[in-house]
């Protein structure tokens, strides 16, 4: 008969089996295997020390078929900067990703040079009495296994260079606790976790041949209600050498289930976990001999695969399935302790219940992500980029296991030789009886409580199962309300839209009058302007015309008629000119009218558009508010209800009275939400409303008002240019008449010019000749003076002669 044994204080390890030095032979027991027990009383190092979970990425080679086909590659590895890069092409664009890891290997890295980077220094941690686990992820065929186990023939105990990490690991075990010359014992394991079923790989085929029904008891992950798990009835293998771990490992994996898929000719369909337990002996100071205890646990999951590319059917799809779902709750955990949310869902999974205490937990991890470079697994290798780059920030908090003192060890197993005797005895001495009655009756009793209990749970199942049918229902009307809330949403947004685009058109609209406007201030102040040259004109001819009755009092001077010429017409220029200036004043003013006018009805205009504007701007700017409001009370609705689901999962496994207040509570607020929902909507959409309603009555006031200051303009502007007509009719009807009386005054002007010339040509001839008739006689006068003066000098002159030549004869003679 197989036993469990108790483990000392729950202790999340299996129990002291005998080392070598206390058991010189192989043996089988079954036992019970405690995993990450959140109680455990481990001593701890280093307690609040955190480390990270190691990532390592690994890209394989091309296969020889890829090769063969001339498959493109899409990743390059850096390894010097531990960098991936995928290329992926993207809109015709080669779009590359960078992702950084703690190592990563290429295609040409060798098994050796993984080994000793990422799992050699777990063999000391485990020998320092730590857990320590590695485990392959990665798409089918891209080389879990390979990198895990590789080559797994052992010629003469010896392996090949592709032998993978879990030969290299037990035989660097032995080497070094061989160099320690320490006392040891050690115990394996080797489970496959195949559709949520685990099956013991180390159980020989002839070893369950021989049990019978009862004793082949099927072998069952149980919560030790500590938080941690126990397989019961799995195997441990104590061991003595590394070629005993080869022989089983080899025995192990060819049970291992493998199938030919599209990806990988051999291809694992299931989780593998193979576990190495090691008690090293210690001794104190004081002599007492303490046992410490690790373990490393290697672990290659089933490959992350598309169900569709790894070409399986039927029986396989759903193999493929279940390896996924289970892997999916592995990147929900991953997920969950990342976000740092407050529920893991371990529980969800098999799988994720035994890796419980390498993530998160108080174990040293190292997670071997494996890759393919062909760029038609692109999509998958993304996938698994990412699921390993995430699991980098998950922190375990490592913790050695507590060392345990040899006497304690030995009284436990004590006890334990104990009980098995009396198993035995009972069996020989009862005929057909098994066990003693004391140890019957006390194993009924936890029967019976167990089955009062599994169906106490039961009953709580069922209740919860329809309390979260009921969750489900309201979050489905809750989603539908939440839908129907986004369509009206999304109206909100089209009306709005609709009232920026007729806030567009009027903005149009006012642009193209602001235009017009400034057109009628163009012509306006055109007009001003020939009215300025007008007044000049006025002015110019007003000079002219005083000029002209300037020649007027002159020739009026000279005529009696042209005096009365004169008179009237001052008199007419005179009432010309009042006409003109009353006329001039008169445009004058309805200009300015017209312009105060037009500028009025622009200050209205613009003063109404600004109003409007800024109304429009205040009941956008509410609606938004509103539609804010409104998501987030969605979003705290969703939260409440993400909460809420969490609090009811919580709940239902301990307390399912509280559950209920906790349910009735949630749904009072749910309610609250509901209706707080609900009545926000309406309010948003009478607002809504009502602004529209203020937008449209705006829209008419602004159309009215802007239609009455265009037909205002339009007979402002009317009158303007029919006085303006008539202004420059009398204009040139003034006009014509001063030129016909100019034109009169000139033709009498020049008649009187006429005669006075006549005059003046007679009156000038006759001084002419009277002032040559004065000049001849002066001249006459002049002449005979000259004459006169003439004789008077030659007579003088011929005294004097008749003088000298007395003189000369005198004196000549
Ligand atoms: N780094 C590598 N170097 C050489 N060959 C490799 C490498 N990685 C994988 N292979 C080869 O690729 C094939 C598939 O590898 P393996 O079976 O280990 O993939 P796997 O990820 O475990 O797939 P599955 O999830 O289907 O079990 C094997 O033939 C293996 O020898």
């Amino acid at each position: 008969k197989f036993e469990c044994i108790r483990f000392i204080d729950g202790f999340s390890l299996p129990p002291p089996s005998p080392a070598p030095f206390l058991t010189p032979r192989t043996e089988r027991r079954s036992l019970d295997l405690r995993w990450a027990d959140g109680s455990s009383p481990a001593i701890q190092f280093d307690k609040d020390k955190e480390v990270n979970v190691q990532v390592v990425l690994r890209c394989r080679p091309l296969s020889d078929e890829e090769q063969r086909l001339n498959v493109q590659k899409a990743i390059s590895c850096i390894e010097q900067k531990k960098e991936v890069i995928v290329f992926q092409n993207s809109a015709n664009k080669q779009v590359e990703k960078t992702f950084l890891f703690d190592k990563v290997f290429g295609p040409k890295a060798q098994q050796r040079s993984i080994y000793d980077y990422a799992i050699s220094p777990f063999v000391k941690d485990v020998l320092e009495g730590y857990n320590c686990t590695v485990f392959a992820y990665g798409q089918t065929g891209t080389g879990k296994t390979y990198t895990m186990e590789g080559e797994m023939k052992f010629k003469g105990g010896d392996f090949s260079g592709d032998a993978g990490v879990i030969p290299r690991a037990v035989r660097h075990i032995f080497d070094a606790l061989e160099s320690q010359k320490s006392d040891y014992s050690m115990k394996v394991t080797f489970l496959e976790l195949y559709n949520e079923e685990i099956t013991d790989l180390l159980v020989s085929e002839e070893h369950s041949r021989t049990m019978d029904e009862k004793q082949r008891r099927p072998i069952s992950l149980m919560e030790d209600g500590k938080g941690g798990a126990i397989i019961r009835g799995l195997q441990e293998e104590v061991v003595y050498s590394a070629n005993d771990i080869f022989n089983l490992l080899e025995r192990g994996s060819a049970k291992r289930r493998i199938t030919d898929t599209m990806l990988n000719k051999q291809s694992s369909r299931s989780h593998s976990i193979f576990s190495i337990t090691i008690h090293v002996k210690e001794v104190t100071l004081g002599n007492e001999e303490l046992i410490k205890c690790g373990r490393l646990n290697l672990v290659d999951l089933a490959g992350s695969e598309n169900i569709s590319k790894s070409g399986v059917r039927e029986v396989r799809a759903r193999e493929a399935g279940e390896m996924n779902k289970s892997l999916l709750t592995l990147g929900r955990v991953i997920t969950a302790l990342v976000e740092h949310s407050g529920h893991v869902p371990y529980r969800d999974s098999k799988l994720t219940r035994l890796l419980r205490d390498s993530l998160g937990g108080k174990s040293k991890t190292c997670i071997i992500a494996t890759i393919s470079p062909s760029v038609l697994c692109l999509e998958e290798t993304m996938s698994t980029l990412d699921y390993a780059y995430r699991a980098k920030s998950i922190r375990n908090k490592p913790e050695a296991n507590r060392k345990v003192s040899k006497s304690v060890l030995l009284k436990d197993l004590y006890s334990e030789i104990e009980r098995m005797k009396q198993d035995v005895r009972a069996a020989r001495e009862k005929n057909g009886v098994y066990i003693p009655p004391e140890r019957f009756a006390r194993d009924e009793a936890e029967r019976k409580a167990m089955s009062e209990k599994i169906e106490q749970m039961e009953s709580n199942v069922d209740l919860l199962r329809k309390e979260a049918l009921k969750f489900q229902e309201l979050y489905q009307a809750e989603q539908e309300h939440n839908l129907d809330m986004e369509s009206e949403i999304q109206k909100c947004k089209e009306s709005s839209e609709k009232s920026k685009k007729t806030l567009q058109d009027l903005q149009g609209v006012y642009n193209t009058t602001n235009l017009m406007l400034k057109e009628k201030e163009f012509i306006i102040s055109n007009l001003l302007q020939s009215e300025n040259a007008i007044l000049q004109r006025a002015k110019q001819m007003h000079s002219n015309l005083e000029s002209a009755s300037e020649d007027m009092s002159l020739l009026l001077a000279k005529t009696e008629r042209q005096t009365k010429i004169e008179t009237e017409n001052q008199g007419l220029v005179l009432n010309f000119g009042s006409h003109l200036d009353q006329s001039l004043k008169d445009l004058h003013k309805t200009v300015i009218g017209s312009v105060c006018q037009h500028q009025q009805v622009l200050r209205s205009m613009e003063e109404h558009f600004n109003s409007f504007l800024s109304t429009k701007s205040e009941a956008t700017r509410n609606l938004e508010l509103r539609i804010a409001n409104i998501k987030d009370v969605y979003a705290s609705g969703v939260q409440g209800m993400r909460k809420l689901a969490n609090v009811l999962h919580k709940k239902s496994l301990s307390d399912l009275e509280q559950m209920k207040l906790s349910i009735s509570a949630q749904m009072i607020s749910v309610e609250n939400f509901l209706i707080t929902a609900v009545s926000e909507a309406e309010q948003v959409l009478s607002d809504v409303q009502t602004s529209l309603e203020e937008q449209k009555e705006l829209l008419a006031v602004s159309a009215c008002q802007q239609e009455m200051g265009l037909k205002q303009s339009l007979v402002s502007t009317r009158v303007i240019s029919r006085t303006t007509i008539d202004f420059f009719n009398d204009l040139q009807e003034r006009a014509s008449r001063l030129a016909a009386t100019v034109e009169e005054n000139q033709m009498e002007r020049s008649h009187q010019l006429e005669v006075f010339e006549t005059k003046f040509k007679e009156l000038s001839a006759k001084e002419e000749n009277a002032a040559l008739e004065k000049i001849a006689g002066i001249l006459r006068n002049l002449t005979s003076t000259k004459d006169n003066m003439v004789l008077a000098a030659l007579h003088n002159m011929n005294n004097k002669e008749c003088g000298r030549k007395k003189d000369v004869a005198d004196r000549n003679g």
